[in-house]
């Protein structure tokens, strides 16, 4: 099955004066960890913030086309649908996460969707446990490496439990022990059963793909 369908998607950001997407076709496979490449500038990032809905509640804009997410089409979500199916990590880290503890960060998401302290307290064991960071539940994001940052920032979007994982060029801030560690992280994530689209242009991160799709 796919997890995700783009079919014939065009966009132009409002106030630009050229499509920066014209006619994509892909489809993505469920269980697969897919990587989008492309030469800088080409609409990569624009591309996932179609796929998770960003586009075009977020940024404004022309658009054409279709999203499906695992058959349903986007436009017919709204964001309360949209959230336990596909979740977003972003570049930098550190612009992601806020909150004074890690397990602050982490609740922060599921308590704004009033999941259970019960389920919340659940889900934060397995997630510190996937990244190997059992011991961090009380420090301050602030004071970790680039590599845990990232780490945090991976399981906050995770504590939303998405079917889909997008990560936008997150090992750019990450030195190569740590692209390392998340490389492994998202693998055994794909052997959980997630959908993983990674956007880079390293050939050592997109090693770990099973399909590269160039944009
Ligand atoms: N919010 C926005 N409003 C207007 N134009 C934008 C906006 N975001 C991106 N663009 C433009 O859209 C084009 C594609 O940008 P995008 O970030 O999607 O490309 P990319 O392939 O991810 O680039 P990179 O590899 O450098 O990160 C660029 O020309 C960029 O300036």
């Amino acid at each position: 099955m796919n997890a995700v369908e783009i079919r014939d998607l065009s966009f132009k950001y409002k106030g630009s004066k050229e499509n920066i997407l014209k006619n994509i076709n892909l489809e993505i496979k469920k269980g697969e960890i897919t990587a989008i490449v492309g030469k800088s500038g080409c609409g990569k990032s624009t591309l996932c913030r179609c796929i998770c809905g960003l586009i075009p509640r977020v940024y404004p804009g022309k658009l054409s086309g279709d999203v499906l997410l695992f058959g349903e089409h986007i436009k017919d979500m709204n964001l309360a649908q949209i959230v336990p199916v596909v979740g977003m990590i972003f570049q930098n880290p550190s612009t992601q996460l806020f909150s004074p503890t890690i397990e602050d960060e982490l609740a922060f998401g599921p308590e704004n969707l009033c999941v259970d302290r019960e389920e919340i307290g659940k889900r934060m064991n397995a997630m510190l446990e996937v990244i190997h960071m059992e011991d961090y539940r009380y420090e301050n994001p602030n004071h970790l490496s680039g590599g845990q940052q990232q780490l945090i920032a991976i399981a906050s979007v995770l504590m939303l439990n998405p079917k889909i994982l997008i990560c936008d060029e997150i090992m750019s801030w990450i030195d190569e022990d740590g692209r390392d560690v998340v490389k492994k992280v998202l693998l055994k994530l794909k052997r959980e059963g997630k959908t993983i689209i990674m956007v880079d242009h390293n050939t050592e991160n997109i090693e770990i793909a099973d399909k590269i799709i160039y944009v």
